[in-house]
């Protein structure tokens, strides 16, 4: 439990609201070890979709320059990122304002970008003389295309909303509402099948074993029965992930 955020649940949705308003939602040490651990308590509490944001104007302003240089920090921001790529299910993060720094990490650490009026995305370790990890750098240049990425990491752009969404960076545009909106739809989708997926999309080969098991996990499942089933039936299907 942490003041700094809040969880928040709605049916198979959770929302977890970054709570620093006042240093613009900046991650220290607290912030992170609180996120990395209820996002996982979301998941073990059996939520199918996680939507992460921030209060006030901003997203994310990024690591807490006041508390930046110790390797506890790096350490608990690193497990929190990746803890979220890991995670089962997916994370859409309704980017409600500028996503700097270790924002825009958590912002593509998260599955989905949902961005409002107020978004924007740097990384500008070149202006601070800090670094980020291979990981973000590759992902973002994955997300937003290569060209941006390195206008990104090598003159310390910025990418406004609009060009965001036309890249690929942003999925979609909206407010929080619409991001929890959104969750709620990607909670009724077959949740194993959801899991297996994002483990290919974010695993290496050491997750070749998994990733194997995933796929027969999904075929043996009754979930691929009960969607045969709602076929013929002509109705929805309701997923169960089992
Ligand atoms: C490995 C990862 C590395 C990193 O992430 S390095 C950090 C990179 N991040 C930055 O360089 C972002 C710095 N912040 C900003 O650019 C701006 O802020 C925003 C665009 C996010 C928001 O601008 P606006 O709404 O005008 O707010 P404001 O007046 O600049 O800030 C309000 C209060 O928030 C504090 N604050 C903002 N960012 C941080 C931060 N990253 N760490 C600690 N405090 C921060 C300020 O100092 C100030 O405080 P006061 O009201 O006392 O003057």
């Amino acid at each position: 439990m942490s003041d700094l955020l809040t969880t928040a649940r709605d049916g198979d949705v959770v929302l977890l609201t970054l709570r620093r308003p006042d240093r613009r939602n900046a991650l220290n040490l607290e912030l992170c070890q609180a996120l990395h651990a209820a996002a996982a308590d979301a998941v073990e509490s059996g939520a199918r979709a996680i939507v992460v944001t921030g209060e006030g104007t901003a997203f994310c302003a990024g690591a807490d320059l006041d508390g930046v240089y110790g390797d506890a920090f790096i350490t608990a921001l690193y497990e929190m990122l990746h803890g979220l790529t890991r995670l089962p299910v997916p994370v859409i993060a309704a980017v409600n304002g500028p996503a700097i720094g270790a924002g825009t990490q958590l912002a593509i650490a998260c599955d989905l970008r949902v961005v409002d009026e107020r978004a924007r995305f740097a990384v500008p370790t070149a202006r601070n003389g800090m670094a980020v990890d291979a990981w973000t750098i590759r992902t973002l240049a994955e997300l937003a295309g290569s060209g941006r990425a390195r206008r990104v990491m090598l003159a310390a752009d910025t990418i406004d909303r609009d060009e965001a969404l036309s890249c690929g960076l942003a999925d979609r545009p909206g407010t929080l509402d619409d991001a929890i909106a959104w969750a709620h739809e990607i909670a009724r989708l077959a949740p194993l099948t959801l899991a297996h997926n994002k483990l290919v999309l974010n695993g290496t080969t050491a997750d070749d074993e998994r990733i194997a098991q995933s796929f027969a996990d999904v075929w043996a499942s009754e979930d691929v029965k009960e969607a045969a089933t709602a076929r013929a039936e002509k109705r929805e299907p309701i997923f169960r992930g089992h």
